[in-house]
């Protein structure tokens, strides 16, 4: 199996369970990979025949930032849907980091993986 990917895509929306979030924009670090089979693609050399990863920042920038959300849980889980439904992949691995959250922590985060991986 083939995996596109992104690393540390930075997003800057607004994010966070507390009222003093809800008027200010935070940064978040998202890693993706999404499974694929990239053989097809790398024969012909043509970017139709793969996950176009130009397309998924901007789907998950625009997704992201459409509306507040509390928890970095829920920004996971709506990335995760979205690409299972929107791109030919049948197996995602979504990473959200928010490293400005703990003091004295270089990162906090959750992952989840969705779809299936066999
Ligand atoms: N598991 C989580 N814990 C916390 C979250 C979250 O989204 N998931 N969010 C917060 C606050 O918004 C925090 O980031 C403010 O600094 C606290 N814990």
């Amino acid at each position: 199996m083939d995996i596109v990917f992104i690393r540390q895509l930075q997003i800057d929306t607004v994010i966070g369970v507390y009222e003093w979030e809800k008027t200010i924009t935070q940064r978040l670090e998202i890693d993706l990979e999404l499974a694929t089979d990239i053989r097809q693609a790398a024969a012909q050399d043509d970017i139709r025949l793969t996950l176009d990863y130009a397309v998924i920042a901007t789907r998950v920038q625009q997704l992201i930032c459409a509306e507040p959300i509390e928890l970095i849980e829920t920004v996971a889980e709506k990335i995760a849907t979205m690409l299972l439904e929107q791109f030919a992949t049948h197996a995602v691995r979504v990473r959200v980091c928010k490293p400005t959250a703990v003091a004295n922590a270089q990162t906090v985060g959750v992952q989840i993986s969705r779809g299936n991986w066999a």
